[in-house]
Formats: C-alpha cells, sequence, structure tokens
C-alpha cells in the first residue's frame, strides 16, 4: 500500500543513468547546503534558536536516546503490505506528517505557502499554514487540498483573532492550532547579531494587511503610500504578542469556528490537561524548534507524560527536532498520533523552490516507511512503546 519507500530505487536508478540527486537526501545535508547557498539573514532566521541553542541541541540529542528494537519475521513487512496511514479528525493522511507552520517564508521563495501546500496535498500528507504567512489564507487554501490546517497566533486585538479563525474556516481549514509558546520572540542572537527581524519590513504579515478588520484598524489603506504600510507595520507590531490567554479562551475560538482545535507549544502534562479540560481537541508537544526558551526539555522528553495524561482523550502532535524516519517513529511509539516536520523542507524550498519541499518531504517519507519495513512493523497500529529499547 505504501509506495514512499519507492523514492530509494527512483534515486538508484536515475544514479545508473548517471545522474545523482541535486539536492542532499538528509536534513544535515539540506541545512548545510542552504547555509551555502541563502542569504545569510534567511539562514540565520530559519536556523537560529534561542540564546545558546541548547533546546535546539536538546530536541536531537533526545531522539537519539530513544531506540527502536528492530524485530525480524513477525510478518507481512513487504513494501505493498504497509500502511503508514492515520486517521486525524476523521480525515485520512497517507502519512502521519503534516509540514509545520513556518512564518515569513517569502523569504525564501516568493510563492512559498502555495508550493508547500501543494506539494504536502499531493503527497497525501497535511499541512499547517501559519498565520505569519506570505500570501494570503485563502489563496494558499486554494491549492493545498483538503487536509490543511491553520495556525492562529492570537493577535492582542480580539476582533482581528476572530476574523483570522473564521476567515481559515471558510477557506476549508480542518483544524485549527493555537500557539501558546509565542505571546513574544525569544531571544535569537543570530538575527540579534545582523539587527534582522523580517516583519518590519512587512515581510510575513499578509495576512493581517488583507485583513478587513486590521484594516478597519488603520487609518488608510497600507497601499496607499509607504508611510500607510510603516503604519501598518507598527499596528502589527502593537497587536502580535498576547499575554494574556489562558485555557478558558480556548472557548470563544469554540464559538468562532466548529473545527478541532488544538494547542501548539505544550510541555507539561498539567498544561495539557489544562487545555484539554477547557476544551481543546489536541495539543502539540513542541518547544517550537527551540527559538523561545533556552535549555528547555526537549519536546519529545515531554512527549510521554503528555500522551500519557490527554493521549486517551484527545488528539497528541510532536514537532521540535525531527530530522529522520526514525525520529517519527519514536514519536509514534512514546504517544504522538502524527509529527509536524520543520525545518529541512524550509530549506528545500530555499534551495529549489517546489521541487526541494517535494525533495525533503519525499526523503522524510521513504526514510520513514523503509524504517517501518525493517524494524518488522506493517502498520501504525502496532507502534506503540514496546518497539523501544527498555519499552
Ligand atoms: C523559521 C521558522 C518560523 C516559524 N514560524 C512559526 C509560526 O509562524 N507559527 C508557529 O506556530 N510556529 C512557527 N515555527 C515553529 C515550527 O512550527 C515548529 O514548531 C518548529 O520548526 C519545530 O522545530 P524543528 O523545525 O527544529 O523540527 C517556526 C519555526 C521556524 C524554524
Ligand atoms: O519565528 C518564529 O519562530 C515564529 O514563530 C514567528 C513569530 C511571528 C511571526 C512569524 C514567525
Amino acid at each position: 500500500m505504501s509506495a514512499f519507500g519507492n523514492f530509494q530505487n527512483e534515486i538508484y536508478l536515475t544514479g545508473l543513468g548517471g545522474t545523482a540527486p541535486d539536492l542532499p537526501t538528509t536534513a544535515a545535508g539540506l541545512e548545510a547546503r542552504a547555509r551555502e547557498t541563502l542569504s545569510a539573514a534567511a539562514f540565520a532566521y530559519i536556523a537560529g534558536s534561542a540564546s545558546t541553542e541548547r533546546t535546539a541541541a536538546n530536541n536531537v540529542e533526545a531522539f537519539g536516546r530513544h531506540r527502536i528494537v528492530p524485530r525480524m519475521w513477525r510478518g507481512a513487512s513487504a513494501p505493498d503490505a504497509r500502511d503508514l496511514s492515520v486517521d486525524l479528525f476523521g480525515l485520512r493522511l497517507d502519512a502521519p506528517i503534516l509540514t509545520a507552520p513556518i512564518g515569513v517564508l517569502g523569504m525564501v521563495h516568493p510563492d512559498a505557502e502555495p508550493v508547500v501546500g501543494s506539494v504536502a496535498s499531493a503527497l497525501g500528507i497535511g499541512s499547517v499554514l501559519s498565520t505569519a504567512s506570505s500570501t494570503p489564507i485563502e489563496d494558499v487554501a486554494a491549492v493545498s487540498g483538503e487536509n490543511w490546517w491553520y495556525q492562529l497566533y492570537w493577535p492582542a486585538d480580539e476582533g482581528v483573532a476572530e476574523s483570522l479563525v473564521r476567515r481559515a474556516t471558510a477557506a476549508g481549514a480542518k483544524a485549527i492550532v493555537v500557539t501558546a509558546d509565542t505571546p513574544g520572540m525569544g531571544w535569537r542572537p543570530r538575527d540579534l547579531d545582523l539587527g534582522h527581524l523580517p516583519f518590519l519590513k512587512a515581510q510575513g504579515i499578509a495576512n493581517y494587511l488583507s485583513d478587513p478588520v486590521f484594516r478597519s484598524r488603520l487609518a488608510a489603506p497600507p497601499e496607499s503610500s509607504d508611510e500607510a504600510l510603516q503604519i501598518a507595520v507598527l499596528t502589527w507590531v502593537g497587536m502580535f504578542g498576547n499575554h494574556t490567554l489562558r485555557p478558558a479562551d480556548i472557548a470563544r475560538v469554540k464559538e468562532w469556528t466548529h473545527l478541532p482545535v488544538l494547542v501548539k507549544g505544550i510541555l507539561h502534562p498539567d498544561d495539557a490537561r489544562a487545555v484539554v479540560d477547557a476544551g481543546a481537541d489536541g495539543v502539540v508537544v513542541s518547544n517550537h524548534g527551540g527559538r523561545q526558551v533556552d535549555n528547555a526539555i526537549a519536546a519529545v522528553d515531554a512527549l510521554g507524560p503528555v500522551a500519557d495524561a490527554v493521549g486517551g482523550s484527545s488528539t497528541v502532535l510532536l514537532d521540535s527536532g525531527i530530522r529522520s524516519g526514525s525520529d517519527i517513529l519514536v514519536a509514534l511509539a512514546l504517544g504522538a498520533d502524527a509529527v509536524l516536520y520543520g525545518r529541512p523542507w524550509v530549506y528545500g524550498l530555499g534551495l529549489a523552490g517546489r521541487d526541494g519541499v517535494q525533495h525533503a518531504l519525499r526523503c522524510i517519507l521513504a526514510d520513514l516507511d523503509i524504517t517501518m519495513g525493517l524494524a518488522g512493523l506493517t502498520s501504525l497500529a502496532e507502534v506503540d512503546r514496546s518497539i523501544l529499547a527498555g519499552g
């Protein structure tokens, strides 16, 4: 059933004809190529994490500590028997992966979010569109297929928050992901050293500039002059951060939409319980790829306790540090229903646009498919803690 592993044959057969892949096949290789190729400011923004960047290192180190025990000759694990599909809120994905919400992608590609949404959809996986996209929700929705979700940065201006959620719902999103870990930006030395914050150049605020409620807060349309645009940017700055949010606020999102609501950025089981008790349908265990709190717990180390707390009654996703198929398998074993995949495909996008995103996603999908088969696993139903050493 799963054809993702065929990418391996495709690469070797193309190689036989004398052509190696244009891009590296690992996350580390994509990052290294991006470091050489992207502008210094774009690479710093994407690769950078908070302060000493220990959280980002913790994420990767922690995956290395959870080890898979392959089991041989347990049953069918041939590619045509394998099934990576998963049901999330009644929708089927061909593999348990959605692209993570990544803001300001316009820095690396002019048509970024439509490219990512359409590539993910064509591969049979999902995508989560960031509030800080460089293209308005409706234009991304038009090419993103069925399985896309909307990530909300909840503005301090309640009218704008409601409008964004209603627009995403009307445009066909299948879930709303409210990010809890970014009431403001972390201390990010790579950007600070360059004195660079993309939003101040009006990058990544297309959803606000196109929003009727946001526009009603402005004296003049942002298109009317450079000065009007500058005022719009400052208005955005004034409402981006929201330090007042509490679990009870989930009820308001539920008034604005009939869609499932997840809270992203959860690292403590009590916080998971609090948002689920307040009506959230799921959580994303995440430390934002290490971009917010330095030397924070690795997301994958927070996953087990959160899954134990709310996994029975809600959907649990994980991101932060996923770099390979085995990382995904570990996350699923520890209780995640699916994962969000972040930086590696962003490098692919910057390096080779549509082809680069597709390449990065096909690589991790093939890696997951092949690793599952070699570990003796046929479907995700078989993946639990028993596949891990000590599990
Ligand atoms: C450049 C960049 C921009 C991001 N923008 C957003 C965003 O707009 N909204 C959000 O919820 N998370 C955002 N994140 C966090 C990701 O959704 C995700 O949690 C993180 O990338 C996972 O870490 P990893 O990429 O190291 O695996 C961003 C991350 C990066 C690297
Ligand atoms: O850069 C980020 O990590 C991020 O989440 C963000 C925050 C605001 C706007 C765009 C992205």
